[in-house]
Protein backbone atom coordinates (compact mmCIF):
# COMPACT_ATOMS: atom_id res chain seq x y z
CA UNK A 1 0.00 0.00 0.00
CA UNK A 2 1.24 3.47 -1.03
CA UNK A 3 -0.65 5.32 1.08
CA UNK A 4 -4.52 5.34 2.98
CA UNK A 5 -5.46 7.77 -0.01
CA UNK A 6 -3.93 6.75 -2.49
CA UNK A 7 -6.19 5.05 -5.58
CA UNK A 8 -3.79 2.79 -7.08
CA UNK A 9 -6.01 2.36 -9.86
CA UNK A 10 -5.74 5.98 -11.25
CA UNK A 11 -1.67 5.42 -10.83
CA UNK A 12 1.12 3.82 -12.44
CA UNK A 13 4.66 3.44 -10.80
CA UNK A 14 7.09 5.44 -13.23
CA UNK A 15 10.27 3.22 -14.03
CA UNK A 16 12.97 2.61 -12.31
CA UNK A 17 11.31 4.33 -9.19
CA UNK A 18 11.27 1.38 -7.13
CA UNK A 19 14.98 2.50 -6.34
CA UNK A 20 13.86 4.88 -4.29
CA UNK A 21 13.88 3.93 -0.65
CA UNK A 22 12.35 7.24 0.66
CA UNK A 23 9.88 8.22 -1.55
CA UNK A 24 7.04 6.84 -4.34
CA UNK A 25 6.82 8.20 -7.91
CA UNK A 26 3.89 7.62 -9.54
CA UNK A 27 2.48 8.90 -12.83
CA UNK A 28 -1.23 9.30 -13.23
CA UNK A 29 -3.17 7.08 -15.88
CA UNK A 30 -5.33 9.56 -17.46
CA UNK A 31 -3.97 12.67 -16.39
CA UNK A 32 -0.63 14.18 -17.77
CA UNK A 33 0.62 14.35 -14.34
CA UNK A 34 3.08 13.07 -11.71
CA UNK A 35 2.58 12.21 -7.88
CA UNK A 36 5.78 12.54 -6.31
CA UNK A 37 5.40 11.42 -2.00
CA UNK A 38 7.57 11.52 0.82
CA UNK A 39 7.20 8.13 2.45
CA UNK A 40 9.01 8.16 5.76
CA UNK A 41 5.43 8.39 7.28
CA UNK A 42 6.82 6.70 10.92
CA UNK A 43 8.85 10.03 11.04
CA UNK A 44 6.33 12.44 10.10
CA UNK A 45 7.76 12.34 6.25
CA UNK A 46 11.09 14.34 8.06
CA UNK A 47 13.63 14.48 4.89
CA UNK A 48 17.24 13.04 5.28
CA UNK A 49 20.18 13.67 2.53
CA UNK A 50 18.74 10.05 0.78
CA UNK A 51 15.52 11.36 0.76
CA UNK A 52 16.49 14.97 -0.78
CA UNK A 53 18.49 12.88 -3.46
CA UNK A 54 15.80 10.63 -4.81
CA UNK A 55 13.52 13.88 -4.72
CA UNK A 56 15.63 15.79 -6.79
CA UNK A 57 15.79 13.28 -8.65
CA UNK A 58 12.29 12.48 -9.37
CA UNK A 59 11.47 16.44 -9.70
CA UNK A 60 14.01 16.67 -12.06
CA UNK A 61 12.91 13.54 -14.32
CA UNK A 62 9.20 15.14 -13.85
CA UNK A 63 10.64 18.53 -15.03
CA UNK A 64 12.02 17.01 -18.58
CA UNK A 65 9.02 14.86 -19.30
CA UNK A 66 7.17 16.61 -22.20
CA UNK A 67 4.13 15.33 -21.93
CA UNK A 68 3.97 16.07 -18.07
CA UNK A 69 2.25 19.42 -16.93
CA UNK A 70 1.96 19.12 -13.15
CA UNK A 71 3.55 17.79 -10.01
CA UNK A 72 2.12 16.95 -7.39
CA UNK A 73 3.98 16.52 -4.23
CA UNK A 74 2.67 14.74 -1.16
CA UNK A 75 2.94 12.43 1.86
CA UNK A 76 2.22 9.05 2.23
CA UNK A 77 0.57 8.00 5.52
CA UNK A 78 -0.95 7.27 7.90
CA UNK A 79 2.30 6.18 9.88
CA UNK A 80 2.22 2.57 11.08
CA UNK A 81 3.26 3.65 14.71
CA UNK A 82 0.45 6.10 15.72
CA UNK A 83 -1.46 6.91 12.89
CA UNK A 84 -0.45 10.73 12.65
CA UNK A 85 0.04 12.03 9.01
CA UNK A 86 2.57 14.69 7.45
CA UNK A 87 3.60 16.06 4.21
CA UNK A 88 6.78 17.04 5.72
CA UNK A 89 8.43 17.77 9.11
CA UNK A 90 11.74 18.77 7.51
CA UNK A 91 15.04 17.83 7.88
CA UNK A 92 15.87 14.36 9.97
CA UNK A 93 17.06 16.04 13.14
CA UNK A 94 18.50 12.60 14.01
CA UNK A 95 20.80 12.52 10.96
CA UNK A 96 22.06 16.17 11.82
CA UNK A 97 25.31 16.58 12.33
CA UNK A 98 27.87 19.75 12.88
CA UNK A 99 27.70 21.16 9.70
CA UNK A 100 24.23 19.76 8.12
CA UNK A 101 22.47 16.57 7.51
CA UNK A 102 24.48 13.31 7.32
CA UNK A 103 24.64 10.42 4.84
CA UNK A 104 24.52 7.08 7.30
CA UNK A 105 25.96 4.08 6.75
CA UNK A 106 24.03 1.80 3.98
CA UNK A 107 22.33 4.75 2.62
CA UNK A 108 23.07 5.16 -1.12
CA UNK A 109 26.55 6.65 -1.57
CA UNK A 110 28.23 6.63 -4.54
CA UNK A 111 31.29 4.72 -3.98
CA UNK A 112 33.35 6.04 -6.66
CA UNK A 113 33.50 9.78 -4.98
CA UNK A 114 36.90 10.63 -3.81
CA UNK A 115 37.34 11.61 -0.27
CA UNK A 116 37.31 15.46 -1.39
CA UNK A 117 33.91 14.94 -2.74
CA UNK A 118 32.49 12.45 0.62
CA UNK A 119 34.00 15.41 2.65
CA UNK A 120 31.55 18.24 0.94
CA UNK A 121 29.01 15.84 0.82
CA UNK A 122 28.99 15.27 4.62
CA UNK A 123 26.74 17.68 6.18
CA UNK A 124 24.35 18.23 3.38
CA UNK A 125 21.29 21.45 3.42
CA UNK A 126 20.55 20.53 0.05
CA UNK A 127 16.89 20.74 0.50
CA UNK A 128 17.61 24.40 -0.96
CA UNK A 129 18.58 23.34 -4.34
CA UNK A 130 15.04 20.91 -4.34
CA UNK A 131 13.10 24.44 -3.57
CA UNK A 132 14.92 26.15 -6.96
CA UNK A 133 14.02 22.81 -9.12
CA UNK A 134 10.02 23.27 -7.48
CA UNK A 135 10.62 27.24 -8.23
CA UNK A 136 12.52 27.28 -11.64
CA UNK A 137 10.28 24.20 -12.90
CA UNK A 138 8.42 24.95 -16.13
CA UNK A 139 5.42 23.21 -14.81
CA UNK A 140 3.51 23.77 -11.82
CA UNK A 141 3.59 22.02 -8.62
CA UNK A 142 1.21 21.63 -6.17
CA UNK A 143 1.73 20.78 -2.58
CA UNK A 144 -0.79 18.47 -1.59
CA UNK A 145 -1.10 18.33 2.41
CA UNK A 146 -2.21 15.76 4.52
CA UNK A 147 -0.83 16.02 7.65
CA UNK A 148 1.88 17.87 9.40
CA UNK A 149 3.88 20.44 7.04
CA UNK A 150 6.95 21.67 9.41
CA UNK A 151 10.63 23.48 9.47
CA UNK A 152 11.49 22.51 5.92
CA UNK A 153 8.79 20.68 4.78
CA UNK A 154 6.75 24.33 5.64
CA UNK A 155 9.41 25.93 3.09
CA UNK A 156 8.59 23.15 0.66
CA UNK A 157 5.06 23.72 0.24
CA UNK A 158 5.55 27.50 0.52
CA UNK A 159 7.78 27.46 -2.72
CA UNK A 160 5.10 25.41 -4.11
CA UNK A 161 3.21 27.08 -6.69
CA UNK A 162 -0.48 25.97 -5.32
CA UNK A 163 -1.19 24.37 -1.91
CA UNK A 164 -4.04 22.11 -1.06
CA UNK A 165 -4.51 20.52 2.38
CA UNK A 166 -6.97 17.81 4.02
CA UNK A 167 -9.32 19.94 6.16
CA UNK A 168 -8.90 17.80 9.33
CA UNK A 169 -5.87 16.75 9.16
CA UNK A 170 -3.37 19.46 7.61
CA UNK A 171 -1.52 21.49 10.29
CA UNK A 172 1.37 24.07 9.83
CA UNK A 173 4.41 24.72 11.82
CA UNK A 174 7.64 26.66 11.78
CA UNK A 175 10.06 25.23 13.93
CA UNK A 176 13.00 26.31 12.30
CA UNK A 177 14.25 28.48 14.71
CA UNK A 178 13.11 26.06 18.10
CA UNK A 179 16.32 23.42 16.21
CA UNK A 180 18.25 26.61 15.55
CA UNK A 181 17.58 26.22 11.92
CA UNK A 182 16.60 29.35 9.37
CA UNK A 183 15.21 29.36 6.10
CA UNK A 184 16.10 33.15 5.13
CA UNK A 185 15.19 32.47 1.58
CA UNK A 186 11.95 31.26 0.18
CA UNK A 187 10.56 29.56 3.81
CA UNK A 188 10.32 33.28 4.86
CA UNK A 189 11.09 35.96 2.88
CA UNK A 190 8.42 34.32 0.00
CA UNK A 191 6.30 33.23 2.70
CA UNK A 192 6.13 37.08 3.80
CA UNK A 193 5.08 37.99 0.35
CA UNK A 194 2.55 35.54 0.68
CA UNK A 195 1.02 36.02 3.76
CA UNK A 196 2.43 39.63 4.70
CA UNK A 197 5.44 40.61 7.10
CA UNK A 198 3.17 40.37 10.42
CA UNK A 199 1.94 37.14 9.63
CA UNK A 200 5.14 35.42 8.63
CA UNK A 201 7.20 37.14 11.35
CA UNK A 202 4.77 35.15 13.81
CA UNK A 203 5.31 32.04 11.80
CA UNK A 204 8.72 32.05 12.53
CA UNK A 205 8.55 33.80 16.08
CA UNK A 206 5.97 32.45 17.69
CA UNK A 207 6.10 28.99 16.45
CA UNK A 208 2.10 28.88 16.42
CA UNK A 209 0.55 25.57 14.68
CA UNK A 210 -2.39 27.08 12.03
CA UNK A 211 -5.23 24.40 11.16
CA UNK A 212 -6.05 24.13 7.41
CA UNK A 213 -8.58 27.04 7.24
CA UNK A 214 -6.83 29.27 9.04
CA UNK A 215 -3.42 28.54 7.00
CA UNK A 216 -6.10 29.42 3.74
CA UNK A 217 -7.47 32.49 5.53
CA UNK A 218 -3.72 33.73 5.72
CA UNK A 219 -3.59 33.02 1.93
CA UNK A 220 -0.81 30.53 2.10
CA UNK A 221 -3.02 27.43 1.29
CA UNK A 222 -5.53 27.48 -1.69
CA UNK A 223 -8.26 25.50 -0.63
CA UNK A 224 -8.97 22.97 2.17
CA UNK A 225 -10.89 19.80 1.03
CA UNK A 226 -12.32 16.71 2.69
CA UNK A 227 -9.05 14.10 3.72
CA UNK A 228 -10.69 11.51 1.66
CA UNK A 229 -11.49 13.67 -1.22
CA UNK A 230 -7.75 15.17 -1.43
CA UNK A 231 -6.16 13.50 -3.74
CA UNK A 232 -8.77 13.04 -6.19
CA UNK A 233 -9.25 17.10 -6.21
CA UNK A 234 -5.38 17.03 -6.62
CA UNK A 235 -5.90 15.42 -9.59
CA UNK A 236 -8.97 17.32 -10.53
CA UNK A 237 -6.73 20.51 -9.94
CA UNK A 238 -3.79 18.78 -12.61
CA UNK A 239 -6.59 17.69 -15.03
CA UNK A 240 -7.96 21.65 -15.08
CA UNK A 241 -4.29 22.79 -15.26
CA UNK A 242 -2.90 20.14 -18.01
CA UNK A 243 -5.52 21.54 -20.54
CA UNK A 244 -4.07 24.83 -20.79
CA UNK A 245 -1.50 26.25 -23.05
CA UNK A 246 2.32 24.72 -21.96
CA UNK A 247 3.87 27.97 -23.46
CA UNK A 248 1.36 30.22 -21.41
CA UNK A 249 1.41 28.27 -18.37
CA UNK A 250 5.39 28.18 -18.63
CA UNK A 251 5.76 32.25 -19.29
CA UNK A 252 2.90 32.91 -16.40
CA UNK A 253 4.92 30.94 -13.54
CA UNK A 254 8.03 32.32 -14.77
CA UNK A 255 6.06 35.81 -15.05
CA UNK A 256 4.74 35.39 -11.46
CA UNK A 257 8.20 34.06 -10.46
CA UNK A 258 9.82 36.89 -12.02
CA UNK A 259 9.01 39.69 -9.78
CA UNK A 260 10.82 38.40 -6.49
CA UNK A 261 13.60 36.35 -8.69
CA UNK A 262 15.60 39.67 -9.37
CA UNK A 263 18.29 38.68 -11.86
CA UNK A 264 17.71 35.08 -12.02
CA UNK A 265 13.95 35.57 -12.60
CA UNK A 266 14.53 37.51 -15.75
CA UNK A 267 16.92 35.34 -17.00
CA UNK A 268 14.84 32.80 -16.53
CA UNK A 269 11.97 34.43 -18.08
CA UNK A 270 14.51 36.16 -20.98
CA UNK A 271 15.44 32.41 -21.47
CA UNK A 272 11.84 30.99 -22.61
CA UNK A 273 11.23 34.43 -24.94
CA UNK A 274 14.05 33.78 -26.26
CA UNK A 275 13.31 30.17 -27.33
CA UNK A 276 10.03 31.24 -28.79
CA UNK A 277 11.43 34.10 -30.90
CA UNK A 278 13.99 31.25 -32.07
CA UNK A 279 10.94 29.58 -33.64
CA UNK A 280 10.43 32.13 -35.87
CA UNK A 281 11.17 32.64 -39.28
CA UNK A 282 13.03 36.06 -38.71
CA UNK A 283 15.43 34.43 -36.41
CA UNK A 284 16.09 31.39 -38.69
CA UNK A 285 16.85 34.00 -41.62
CA UNK A 286 19.65 35.53 -38.93
CA UNK A 287 20.92 31.74 -38.35
CA UNK A 288 20.19 31.08 -42.11
CA UNK A 289 22.25 33.92 -43.47
CA UNK A 290 24.98 33.25 -41.30
CA UNK A 291 26.05 30.00 -42.64
CA UNK A 292 25.02 30.97 -46.00
CA UNK A 293 27.53 33.81 -45.48
CA UNK A 294 25.04 36.75 -46.70
CA UNK A 295 23.70 39.59 -44.96
CA UNK A 296 20.33 39.10 -43.20
CA UNK A 297 17.24 40.04 -45.01
CA UNK A 298 15.35 41.38 -41.84
CA UNK A 299 13.31 43.83 -43.80
CA UNK A 300 10.85 41.70 -44.73
CA UNK A 301 9.60 41.17 -41.27
CA UNK A 302 7.29 43.64 -39.21
CA UNK A 303 8.43 45.82 -36.04
CA UNK A 304 5.35 44.54 -34.39
CA UNK A 305 3.75 47.28 -31.91
C1 LIG B 1 6.01 17.27 13.19
C2 LIG B 1 5.60 17.27 14.65
C3 LIG B 1 4.97 18.60 15.01
C4 LIG B 1 4.58 16.14 14.82
O1 LIG B 1 4.22 16.02 16.17
P1 LIG B 1 3.42 14.71 16.63
O2 LIG B 1 2.28 14.47 15.74
O3 LIG B 1 3.15 14.87 18.09
O4 LIG B 1 4.42 13.51 16.39
P2 LIG B 1 5.77 13.11 17.14
O5 LIG B 1 5.49 12.07 18.16
O6 LIG B 1 6.50 14.32 17.56
O7 LIG B 1 6.59 12.48 15.93
C5 LIG B 1 6.35 11.16 15.49
C6 LIG B 1 7.68 10.53 15.21
O8 LIG B 1 8.31 11.24 14.16
C7 LIG B 1 9.60 11.68 14.54
N1 LIG B 1 9.91 12.97 13.88
C8 LIG B 1 9.06 13.95 13.61
N2 LIG B 1 9.68 14.98 13.01
C9 LIG B 1 10.96 14.60 12.89
C10 LIG B 1 12.12 15.23 12.36
N3 LIG B 1 12.08 16.44 11.78
N4 LIG B 1 13.30 14.58 12.43
C11 LIG B 1 13.36 13.34 13.00
N5 LIG B 1 12.30 12.70 13.49
C12 LIG B 1 11.12 13.31 13.46
C13 LIG B 1 9.49 11.87 16.05
O9 LIG B 1 10.76 11.86 16.64
C14 LIG B 1 8.63 10.65 16.41
O10 LIG B 1 9.47 9.50 16.41
P3 LIG B 1 9.35 8.40 17.57
O11 LIG B 1 10.47 7.46 17.32
O12 LIG B 1 7.99 7.78 17.35
O13 LIG B 1 9.45 9.16 18.86
C15 LIG B 1 6.79 17.03 15.58
O14 LIG B 1 7.25 15.72 15.38
C16 LIG B 1 7.94 17.96 15.35
O15 LIG B 1 7.93 19.08 15.82
N6 LIG B 1 8.95 17.51 14.62
C17 LIG B 1 10.19 18.23 14.42
C18 LIG B 1 10.01 19.26 13.34
C19 LIG B 1 11.32 19.97 13.09
O16 LIG B 1 11.84 20.61 13.97
N7 LIG B 1 11.86 19.86 11.89
C20 LIG B 1 13.13 20.38 11.51
C21 LIG B 1 13.05 21.87 11.23
S1 LIG B 1 14.61 22.47 10.66
C22 LIG B 1 14.59 21.96 9.04
O17 LIG B 1 13.70 21.37 8.55
C23 LIG B 1 15.82 22.35 8.29
C24 LIG B 1 15.57 22.18 6.85
C25 LIG B 1 16.64 22.62 6.02
O18 LIG B 1 17.29 21.76 5.54
C26 LIG B 1 16.94 24.02 5.74
C27 LIG B 1 18.18 24.45 6.07
C28 LIG B 1 18.58 25.71 5.74
C29 LIG B 1 17.71 26.56 5.09
C30 LIG B 1 16.46 26.14 4.77
C31 LIG B 1 16.04 24.90 5.14
C32 LIG B 1 14.64 24.58 4.92
O19 LIG B 1 13.87 24.76 5.90
O20 LIG B 1 14.27 24.12 3.85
Amino acid sequence: MVSDIFDSERWRQVAGADEFDDITYHRAEDVPAVRIAFDRPEVRNAFRPGTVDELYAALDHARKQADVGCVLLTGNGPSPKDGGWAFCAGGDQSVRGGSGYEYREGDDVDESDDELVREAKAGRLHVLEVQRLIRFMPKPVVAVVPGWAVGGGHSLHVVCDLTLASEERAKFLQTDPDVASFDGGFGSAYLAKQIGQKKAREVFFRGKTYSAEEAEEMGMVNEVVPHADLEDVALEWADEMTKKSPTAMRMLKYAFNMADDGMVGQQVFAGEATRLAYMTEEAQEGRDAFLEKREPNFRRYPWYY
